[in-house]
């Protein structure tokens, strides 16, 4: 445990034990462990436990604390549009454009003091959110001295040194521990060593004995119990743990998902084009006008025009807005604020079978043996490997299969005598469970008692005991069985295979592995019904007409998994097991995972192989689970979705969480992602349309004119204002038709209402042009009068773009910031050149004429504008109809080759078109 020396000093003095002590601690016996930690096997005081969070401070890595302010505004700093305005900064220092360089530096500021204090915002809702669903730890503790013992659950962060815990399947492991005890535990430590088979964890008393794993006495922070059950001592909290150290890679964990690709894509594509925007102004000026280098603060002050700036501020605003209301409507918790984009955005979703689509309530139907009889006594077998696994892992009866078979079977009284005394847990790879017990009234012998999927119980059998005694398994008889099987999950059961064998007594327990699952005498079956839900059907059909395309991801029988989608409304087609996908190379899975609906008796690592298959074919897929045999797929997901009852590791390791395991909920927080999406994109939409238009006619005005159309500070002043108005779309309500397909940008719909719009606006700019020729006499000669002019109009055209180009419906009633950021813009732009600041901005007072004319110019492109905006939305809907190739492709659609050439860019997601 020397990973986590390298701490500051000042952490390690006030803590105990030191990180030298700590490495001695893993070589000591568990004794001594527990006195050099001041504690015992019945736990800690509770004074002693307050004392020591007051000492050790809370087991928090430091990696996961909150981020101070300071650091938060450095951090916004980093954002590539900062960069690029520092760049615009920097030029016009170097041509000693003073005033462009302050407006510039001070636009700076406000957005990331804006974006920081947004950002502060989200971070802190979403981690009281997240603390709502945060792991918990067991822990043992006393009241006092002489009291008894209480075993309860703490949050995760009250854990001191000393503390005495207990494992059970599912659970993170809460902080560095040594264990006092364990039965048949094993730790998956892929976090921490990247091995991702789990690792067995014995108590050995003198540790360094197992040359193997010299550290199997110890349990990592991080890691999770993927079997088995364990007690422990806390040797190590906080920033002592060896996760702290090994964290700082882990927080950049989820890289390049829907929301990454689509911020970077949208930013560099703008950033592309601002850096192109003052060269070309400045070529054209000085080819056209022969003017040199005095060009350049209005180059630079257009080119910040152009920079979406706010985008930063709006997505963090947009998205904080949309989670919060959706943990407080829909009780979902989004624990990471871009999950939720992610999730307006998601196409296709993954989901386990059982408790999503069925209750996971299975109740027993029927026991028989293999030629088909009941048989009672193959459920007490059955109930018996449920029973002897419950005694020796010490794990909870979670597990709904075996509270099932206990629930259904009678004990007898000579049952309980047999001692069992080894267990193989049951983990989804090998798909059963056996417990080893001696054989009562033989001392000498042990009989094994394995039970779970049939297919896999039968490759591990050599006979079969039927009505007339045992018989040798052939291949006929093997298939015979598994056709009977099939027959029964077609009817929608789930089977039990339970199988025994007897073997000469072992005398340690740890002697038993998974190799003695073999040559094992079949028993038959139990059946078992799980109904399915009774809001899945209606949910799966609303995720439908959202555009979701639902598949099952199950460790199950594909019959099973089949008849639950049929009794839904779904069809399965034809189901694609484990093995087959095993089998295919990567390009054929993810042909195969487009076309099908059902993948069967899937192992952890299958289900994230799908996921990951899906996803290289441009599918922003979510997964939706609840088992410590989700977590890949969860992990390997663009949105990991679990339940609130899940076990620890799948909540950790989850991006949102539901209240319920409901599909239901599930369609609300995509609706609410598609809105936030929805919202960012009318901003990027209506900001960047008419940033263009305002670049056109200013490098048109500026040829056609002796003198610039605006000065720098205008240029930036009117920019200001824009951004400020923008801020709204944050808190704008989409229109019902922006709900309905998933929040996909498709880059060239995209690239074209930027560029229609934008050319619509610039004309309207140049229009005025003409008003202004019009009715300011001498125009030529009246550069305040021009620059008042324009600078109103340019206000008013942007607070109409606001109001007409919103999107979807018109006459849905605007939210109120929205209202007041038109209404303020309008204002502003009518105002500011007839105030008293108007000499100092270069403006001076327009005719009443000039007013007339203008309001002229504004219906005409107000009309223009809507029809515009009706012909734009008609060819949306015809599309919708004849989905554009670059969309999700549909099943059995092969149009993946086409779809690429028409459009090579990156399907990029963010919001509706
Ligand atoms: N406790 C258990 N003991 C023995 N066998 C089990 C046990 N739990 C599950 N099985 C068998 O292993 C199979 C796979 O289980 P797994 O937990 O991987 O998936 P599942 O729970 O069936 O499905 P889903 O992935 O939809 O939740 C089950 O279908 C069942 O046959
Ligand atoms: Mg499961």
């Amino acid at each position: 445990m020397s990973a986590a020396t390298g701490r500051d000093t000042a952490e390690r003095t006030r803590s105990a034990p030191s990180a030298g002590e700590r490495s001695d601690l893993s070589r000591l016996a568990v004794l001594e462990v527990l006195r050099a930690v001041g504690s015992g096997p019945r736990g800690l005081l509770e004074s002693q436990a307050e004392e020591r969070l007051l000492r050790h401070g809370e087991n928090v890595v430091p990696a996961l604390r909150a981020v101070p302010w300071l650091r938060r505004v450095v951090r916004s700093l980093r954002d590539p549009f900062t960069a690029v305005l520092f760049c615009l900064a920097l030029v016009s220092c170097l041509v000693a454009a003073w005033t462009t360089a302050c407006v510039i530096a001070a636009l700076v500021a406000v957005s990331c003091v804006l974006r920081a204090s947004g950002e502060y915002r989200a971070d802190r809702s979403a981690a009281a959110l997240r603390e709502m669903v945060a792991a918990t730890a067991t822990v043992r503790r006393r009241s006092d001295p002489d009291a008894a013992p209480v075993t309860r659950e703490i949050p995760v962060d009250q854990l001191v040194p000393g503390d005495v815990v207990t494992l059970a399947p599912g659970d993170v492991v809460p902080a560095d521990l040594r264990l006092l005890r364990a039965g048949g535990l094993t730790v998956d430590q892929a976090l921490l060593t990247g091995e991702s088979a789990p690792v067995p964890k014995l108590p050995v008393d003198v540790p360094g004995g197992n040359k193997e794993n010299e550290e199997s006495h110890l349990c990592f922070q991080g890691s999770s119990v993927a079997s088995g059950s364990g007690t422990g001592v806390v040797v190590a909290t906080g920033s002592r743990t060896r996760f702290a150290a090994t964290i700082r890679g882990v927080a950049a964990r989820r890289e390049g998902t829907a929301f990454d690709r689509s911020v970077r894509g949208i930013s560099w594509a703008l950033i592309r084009f601002m850096l192109l925007t003052p060269p070309l102004v400045l070529m054209a000026n000085a080819a056209l006008r022969g003017r040199g280098l005095e060009t350049v603060p209005f180059a630079v002050a257009v080119a910040v025009g152009l920079t979406p700036e706010m985008l930063p501020v709006i997505v963090t605003t947009a998205l904080a807005r949309g989670a919060s209301r959706l943990a407080r409507n829909a009780r979902v918790i989004v624990k990471r604020l871009p999950a939720l984009h992610d999730l307006g955005a998601v196409d296709v979703l993954c989901t386990d079978k059982t408790g999503t689509l069925t209750e996971d309530r299975p109740v027993v139907e029927y026991a028989t043996d293999p030629d088909g009889t009941p048989a009672p006594d193959v459920l007490r077998w059955a109930a018996l490997n449920s029973l002897w696994m419950l005694q020796l892992a010490e794990v909870p009866a979670s597990d709904a299969l075996d509270e099932a078979l206990l629930a259904a079977a009678v004990a007898s009284e000579d049952d309980l005598d047999c001692d069992a005394v080894a267990a193989l847990p049951f983990d989804p790879a090998r798909r059963l469970s056996t417990v080893v017990a001696r054989a009562p009234g033989r001392p000498g012998t042990h009989i094994l008692v394995a039970k779970g999927a049939p297919e896999a119980v039968l490759e591990r059998c050599a006979a079969v005991r039927g009505g007339g005694g045992e018989r040798l398994l052939d291949d006929r008889e093997r298939a015979r069985l598994l056709a009977a099987w099939a027959e029964q999950a077609a009817d929608g059961l789930r089977v039990l295979a339970v199988a025994v064998a007897e073997r000469p007594a072992r005398k340690a327990p740890s002697a038993y592995s998974a190799r003695d699952e073999r040559g094992l005498v079949l028993l038959g079956t139990v059946a078992l019904r799980d109904r399915t839900t009774d809001t899945a059907a209606g949910a799966l059909a609303a995720l439908a007409g959202r555009g979701v395309e639902v598949k099952v991801l199950t460790g199950d029988h594909a019959g099973t998994a089949a008849r639950a989608c049929r009794d839904l409304g779904v069809d399965p087609g034809r189901p694609v097991t484990g093995a087959e996908v095993d089998a295919l190379t990567e390009p054929e899975l993810v042909e195969a995972a487009g076309r099908t609906t059902v993948f069967a008796r899937c192992s952890p690592e299958q289900k994230a192989r799908v996921v990951r298959a899906l996803r290289s074919a441009g599918h922003v897929t979510g997964f939706l689970g609840d088992g410590a045999n989700d977590l890949p797929a969860l992990r390997a997901a663009d949105v990991g979705i679990c339940p609130r009852e899940a076990a620890d590791v799948t909540r950790d390791a989850a991006d949102v969480v539901l209240a319920a395991k409901d599909l239901t909920a599930i369609d609300e927080a995509i609706t609410a992602g598609r809105a936030s999406s929805a919202n960012i994109a009318s901003y990027l939409r209506i900001a960047l349309s008419s940033n263009l238009g305002n670049v056109i006619a200013m490098l048109a005005a500026g040829l056609l004119m002796p003198f610039l159309p605006m000065l720098p500070a205008q240029v930036l002043l009117q920019n200001l204002c824009f951004d400020a108005a923008q801020l709204a779309f944050a808190y704008d309500r989409p229109a019902p038709s922006r709900l309905r397909e998933p929040a996909v940008l498709r880059p060239r719909a995209f690239l074209r209402f930027v560029a229609a719009f934008g050319l619509l606006n610039a004309a309207a700019d140049l229009a005025i042009f003409g008003v202004l020729a019009l009715s300011v006499r001498g125009i030529g000669g009246n550069e305040e009068a021009f620059h008042a002019g324009w600078f109103t109009e340019n206000l008013l055209t942007q607070a109409l773009v606001m109001v007409l180009l919103r999107g979807g419906r018109a006459g849905t009633r605007m939210p109120r910031p929205l209202r007041y950021g038109t209404a303020a813009l309008a204002v502003i732009g009518l105002l500011v050149p007839l105030s008293p600041f108007a000499g100092a901005l270069g403006f001076t007072g327009l005719p009443v004429f000039f007013y007339a004319l203008l309001a002229v110019v504004l219906t005409a492109y107000g009309l223009a504008l809507q029809a515009s905006q009706a012909r734009y939305e008609e060819e949306l809907a015809a599309a919708e109809q004849e989905p554009e190739p670059e969309g999700p492709q549909e099943e059995g659609q092969d149009g993946e080759g086409q779809a690429a050439a028409e459009e090579p860019a990156e399907r990029v997601a963010v919001g509706a078109r």
